[in-house]
């Protein structure tokens, strides 16, 4: 006999989660399945381990780059990559707890397994049947590796936080959120870190002024980068070094060599072909507005979304939405994709909401975008001999100046960008950015005094 529920999520990743507590705290019965670690990509191989990185990194720039001129003899005498990952997986465990308790708290079934489809409201997970009568696909997705001679040599993102010691010498390869921010985490640290993009820049679909500057904070701090790199093969030497070669003609000799080209979905193994569900050519879930999928019942949020945003926050607010629909009589609800704040933790970290300059002029034309600009150097760094700078735009289209786009990179960007963005969703004008009156001395007071 098969257990029955109101509701199963696949996946117990951000979107997973989130919509399966909303469900229950709406009062369904909901079975949550997970085939690995409960939180998904986002905790254990994501974000957060990411962030735990990327802080840690931040000690090492303050201690390397300006402790000195704020008055600190630091000499130190040793980087324990180790301790620095204990102490992340420890924060994981605690966050695995209070996941646990939620789910308890929520009356939620957490089941262990991996699931697949057997019809349209049955799912199979080590041998047993779970019914319901709607059914979420959350499985999120997995790093893409390239089809290379060699390629299986190199590392995923999932593979560099598996590592337990750090790497000498390190190949980053890829362009974009991913490969800017584990480059850059790994060059802070200490390792001869080599960053490899296809074309001119990382970030290509960035603002302009982001990625240049972002190209010359890494020309003076580092890491190298290597533009107009494809890479070719991947050879394995004696000493288990290994020799990346790229179309250019180029080569070069790392410890760890780390694939950062993207994501694939993972759609592939879970039965859908038992269903009506459709994929796009890519496997990516076709979804209507509301996440309903081809199938009447089954419905998908997250990185598995065709044409989804993939960001935590976003698969998190589509799921709690989806659940309030099913069960709390929200018949509207729905997510909305536009308009959705990003910030890339590189060195220094990004911040960017909303159409860039060359978007914005060729949606609204030339002479109905104004843009305004800021270029200054991070307050942080005016009393040290290693400046850093920060800048900022401000995208602004139409007779009433709105603000169309918000960008900016430097010291902060990362905490500053949120506020922003409500005044940005609430349609704000850049005379409205110019009624607040700023706070001095920030980085973010330059968003309201811009002429
Ligand atoms: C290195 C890295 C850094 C990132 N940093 C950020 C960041 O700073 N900010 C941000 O907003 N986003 C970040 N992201 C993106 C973010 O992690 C994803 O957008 C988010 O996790 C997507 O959530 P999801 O629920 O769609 O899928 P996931 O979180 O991937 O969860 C899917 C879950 O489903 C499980 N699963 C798959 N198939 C099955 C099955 N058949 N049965 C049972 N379980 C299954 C998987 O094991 C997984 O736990 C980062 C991603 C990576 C890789
Ligand atoms: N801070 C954050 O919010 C954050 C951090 C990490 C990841 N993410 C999310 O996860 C998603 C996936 O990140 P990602 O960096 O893996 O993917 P991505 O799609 O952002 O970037 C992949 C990059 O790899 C390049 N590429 C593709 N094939 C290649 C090849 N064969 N050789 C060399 N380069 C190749 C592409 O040009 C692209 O620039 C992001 O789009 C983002 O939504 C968010």
């Amino acid at each position: 006999m098969a257990q029955h529920f109101d509701y199963i999520c696949l996946g117990a990743g951000s979107g997973g989660i989130a919509s399966a507590n909303r469900a229950a705290m709406r009062g369904a019965k909901v079975l949550l399945i997970e085939a690995k670690h409960v939180g998904g990509t986002c905790v254990n191989v994501g974000c957060v381990p990411k962030k735990v990185m990327w802080y840690g990194a931040h000690i090492a720039e303050a201690m390397n780059l300006y402790a000195k001129d704020y008055g600190f003899d630091v000499s130190v005498n040793k980087f324990d990559w180790n301790t620095l990952v204990n102490s992340r997986e420890a924060y994981i465990g605690r966050i695995h707890e209070a996941y646990g308790r939620g789910f308890t708290n929520n009356k939620v079934t957490l089941l262990n397994g991996y699931g697949r489809f057997v019809n349209g409201n049955t799912i199979e997970v080590n041998g047993e049947h779970y019914t319901a009568d709607h059914i979420l696909i959350a499985t999120g997705g997995a790093p893409t590796i390239p089809n290379i001679p060699g390629a299986e040599y190199g590392i995923d993102s999932d593979g560099f936080f598996a590592l337990r010691e750090q790497p000498k010498r390190v190949a980053v390869v890829g362009a974009g959120y991913i490969a800017v921010e584990v480059a850059g985490v790994l060059h802070a640290l200490g390792s001869e870190t080599h960053l490899f993009v296809r074309k001119h820049a990382p970030l290509r679909n960035f603002d302009p002024m982001l990625i240049d500057a972002l190209v010359d904070a890494m020309k003076t701090e580092g890491p190298t980068l290597h533009t107009n790199s494809v890479p070719q093969s991947v050879v394995k030497n004696a000493d288990d070094s290994l020799t990346l070669n790229l179309e250019n003609g180029e080569s070069v000799t790392v410890d760890c060599l780390i694939w950062a080209i993207g994501r694939s979905p993972a759609t592939g193994n879970i039965g859908l072909e038992n269903t009506e569900v459709q994929l796009d050519s890519k496997g990516y879930v076709i979804t209507d507005a509301q996440q309903n999928t081809t199938h009447k019942g089954i419905y998908c949020v997250g990185d598995i979304m065709a044409g989804g945003v993939e960001l935590t926050p976003v698969a998190v607010k589509a799921g709690r939405l989806l659940s309030e629909r099913l069960f709390n009589a929200m018949s509207d609800a729905k997510m909305d994709y536009s308009q959705i704040p990003t910030v890339v933790f590189s060195h220094p970290p990004i911040g960017t909401m909303g159409l860039t300059e060359p978007e914005a002029r060729a949606q609204y034309g030339d002479g109905n975008v104004k843009v305004y600009t800021s270029s200054f150097t991070s307050m942080y760094t005016a009393v040290t001999s290693h400046r850093q700078a920060c800048k900022m735009k401000l995208v602004c289209a139409g007779k009433e100046d709105k603000v169309v786009g918000i960008h900016g990179i430097g010291f902060g960007m990362d905490e500053i960008l949120q506020g922003f963005g409500v005044a940005m969703k609430m349609g704000a004008t850049k005379a409205d950015f110019d009624a607040v009156v700023a706070i001095h001395p920030t980085g973010a007071e330059e968003f309201v005094t811009m002429r």
